[in-house]
Order: C-alpha cells, then structure tokens, then sequence
C-alpha cells in the first residue's frame, strides 16, 4: 500500500477558503478584507474593524454612529454571566471563567441555535459588547472591588479600560490598548479560529463555537503565550539576566514564549506595530528597565536561534503596563479575537461542510477479544 503523507498539525494545508484575512509570510503582511493591518491601526478604532471583520466593508459615518449606538446599548454585564461567574472560585483562571460566563451566556439565550446570519450577527455584536464588561469584572473580582457600571459616552477601548480600573487613563494609553485589540482582531485559520469552523461546520451554535475557541486560545502554544511571556519577565528580573537564563532555558529544551510561529517564520507582521505601541507605554509610565529586558531577550533569541517574536511578546508587557494581572492578559486577547471568529462563524456557515480529516490507523491488527472472567 502507497505510504500516506502525513501533515503532522495540518501545517502547510491548506483547508478552505477565505476572504476575512490573509496571512502572508513571503511579505510579512496581514490584511483584514484586504486593508494592512498597520494602516488600519494607524487610522481606525476598534469598532471600525470589528464592522470591516463582519460585513466585509469599512462604516460610512451614518453606518458607524448606528453600530456604536448599539455596541454602547449592550455594555452592561449581562445577569446571567455575573450569576455564573460569581459561582466560580474567585482565583479560578480567568480563562476558564470567561469561558464559562459565555457558555452561560449561550445556555440562557432562547435564539442561540438560530443560523441565519442577521441573528449569528447579532449574537457576535452582543458578545463583543458584553465581553469587556465580563473581563472588567473578573479583574475587579479578583481584587475584591465591585463592578463598575460602563459609560456610553465613551469609545469601545476608553470604557473597557473605564469598567477595569474605574477611570480612563490617558489617551495614550487608551490608543495603545485600542491598537492591541485591532492587531489581535484576527489571523486566519489560527488554532482557535478553526477550532470555531470545526464547531460551526457540524452545525452546531455559536456560542458553542466561541466557547470552544476559547478552550483552544487558553493554550501557551497560541494565546495563553501572553500570559506566559509576563512570567518569563517575572522569573528573569533584569535585562542583565537576560541572557544567562536564556542559554540555560535553551539548555533545557524550554519553549521560549512570545517567540515563533506556525506561519511566519521571518517575524510577525504585527509586532513593529504593537512594539510601537509598547515604547509609548514605556515612556507613559517611565520603565526603561523593562524596554532594555523586552530588548536583551529578543536580541540573544535572535543571536542563539534565528527565531522572531510573536504578537504576545510586546503585548504582555503592554498589558502589565496598563494594569492588568498577568492571568487576564489572554482574556484581553478573547474579547478581540471574537470579532474574527464570528466572522469566521458566518463564512463557515455560508458554503459549510463537515469538517472531518482521515488518520492513518497505527494501532494493533484486528484481533480477537480473549476469554473474560
Ligand atoms: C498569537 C499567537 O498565538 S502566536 C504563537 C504564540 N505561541 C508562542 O509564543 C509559544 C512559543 N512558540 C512555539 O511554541 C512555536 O514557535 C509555535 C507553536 C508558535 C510554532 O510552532 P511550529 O510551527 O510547530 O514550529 P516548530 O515547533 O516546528 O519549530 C521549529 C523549530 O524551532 C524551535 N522553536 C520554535 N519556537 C520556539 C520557541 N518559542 N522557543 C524555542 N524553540 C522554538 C522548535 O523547537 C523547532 O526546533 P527543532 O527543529 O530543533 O525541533
Ligand atoms: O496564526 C496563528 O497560528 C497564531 C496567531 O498568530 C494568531 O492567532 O493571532
């Protein structure tokens, strides 16, 4: 029998179509339904792209006032959520608790199964207003604070940050986090955005789709590295034990997170913008021993491997500038992300097939069951 080539984690397959994103390693480029990512977070706020990811075109005026009144109408933490979130351990992971809150959240939704793609349009609107205010609260939980009610007279960024930390921060900051969740918005058939596209594809809701990306986000091969490039941080101190504590972590075959990836293999393409973000944060709160250990590292996994940060390497630190806990910084990163995939949701659904790859069997020969008991 001809030997099957096998594509260990599908790399290099090429699965489907689509026309949300596309990923180009050769050029280290990403488009958004064919915009630059880098000009998009040069000119246009969060709301914009979330309307560009779902409808395929930028909002005229009239178009954007229409869908930031109704993204500032559902900003309040749904009953629902809060109930299942405050069932929760108050240190469980704020991953598993986001998860849960929308798993809730879908569970008590009496259109939760309906397809069409108005009401899976709808629900993803819902989502991405609501999640700011779950993520908000679970920090301000963890810190034995009470929620704080959002505020409608303010930009999707500027109230997430208002919700967390009960005042909104300079408009440099509010810029750089807004930035953040543009360039997190939405990458292809990233681990978690297929995961979503094999939950749609047996036809099956979207909030159980989300919920499952939001399993495979956790992960610290892919969003749960953000989290995990702020522990380095923490466990490597200063930019002068950069380097000792790479060559030993290299020593012991450690994965170095925040650095790699699947697809690009030359950097990615959102990490000049990102990096540029992190240097106003620098300067904003005066931390230049974080700049010169962000800087060390990178520069000795460059010298010792060849191998580029990733998008989580600039944005953990970002986020722990901002004021984060380390533990919500891939939380952040599902409040984003669900722009892409319920984008990804709506397209799987519109020319859908079950998403069902063959394995080549290596186990042992039929054989028969031997006598029992
Ligand atoms: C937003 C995002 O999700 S971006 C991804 C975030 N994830 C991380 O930052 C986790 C750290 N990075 C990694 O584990 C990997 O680079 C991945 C999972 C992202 C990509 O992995 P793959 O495409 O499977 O690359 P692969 O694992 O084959 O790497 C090729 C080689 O580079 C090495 N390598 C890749 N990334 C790293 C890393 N971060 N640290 C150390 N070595 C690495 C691998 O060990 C491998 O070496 P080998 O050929 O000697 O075995
Ligand atoms: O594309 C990937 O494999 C991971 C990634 O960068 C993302 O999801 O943003």
């Amino acid at each position: 029998m001809a030997e099957t080539e096998i594509k260990k984690g599908l790399a290099g397959v090429v699965v489907d179509t689509t026309a949300v994103s596309k990923v180009n390693p050769d050029t280290n480029s990403l488009l958004y339904r064919g915009y630059p990512v880098q000009d998009l977070a040069a000119t246009c706020t969060f709301e914009e792209v979330a309307y560009l990811l779902w409808k395929g075109e930028l909002p005229d005026a009239d178009q954007l006032e229409g869908f930031e009144r109704l993204e500032r109408s559902r900003r309040h933490l749904p009953h629902m959520a809060k109930e299942a979130i405050d069932l929760l351990p108050v240190d469980a992971h704020p991953m598993d608790v986001v998860r849960t809150a929308v798993s809730a959240l879908g569970a008590a939704d009496p259109n939760a199964a309906d397809a069409d793609p108005e009401a899976n349009l709808d629900k993803a609107i819902t989502l991405f207003a609501q999640l700011p205010a779950i993520v908000a609260y679970i920090q301000r939980r963890r810190r034995g604070l009470d929620l704080v009610e959002p505020r409608d007279d303010l930009g999707y960024s500027a109230n997430f940050l208002h919700m967390t930390f009960g005042e909104v921060p300079d408009l440099v900051v509010v810029t750089a986090f807004d930035v953040s969740m543009i360039l997190y918005a939405e990458h292809s058939f990233n681990a978690s955005t297929f995961t979503a596209r094999v939950v749609t594809s047996t036809l099956s809701d979207l909030y159980s789709a989300v919920v499952a990306a939001i399993g495979a986000l956790k992960g610290p091969l892919h969003g749960g590295a953000n989290e995990a490039v702020m522990h380095i941080f923490d466990e490597i101190g200063t930019a002068e034990a950069a380097e000792g504590w790479l060559d030993a972590a290299l020593a012991a075959k450690r994965k170095i997170m925040g650095f790699g990836h699947r697809v690009y293999k030359n950097g990615d393409s959102r990490v000049p913008t990102m990096k540029a973000s992190l240097d106003t944060l620098i300067a904003e709160y005066d931390r230049p021993d974080l700049l010169a250990l962000y800087e060390t590292l990178e520069k000795a996994m460059d010298d010792r491997k060849g191998i580029k940060p990733n998008l989580d390497y600039p944005s953990g630190p970002a986020y722990h500038l901002i004021g984060f806990e380390t533990e919500l910084f891939t939380p952040l990163f599902v409040a984003s992300r669900v722009t892409g995939w319920t984008a990804h949701i709506r397209e799987q659904l519109e020319s859908n097939a079950l998403i069902r790859p063959l394995s080549q069997y290596v186990g042992p020969e039929q054989r028969e069951v031997p006598e029992r008991g």
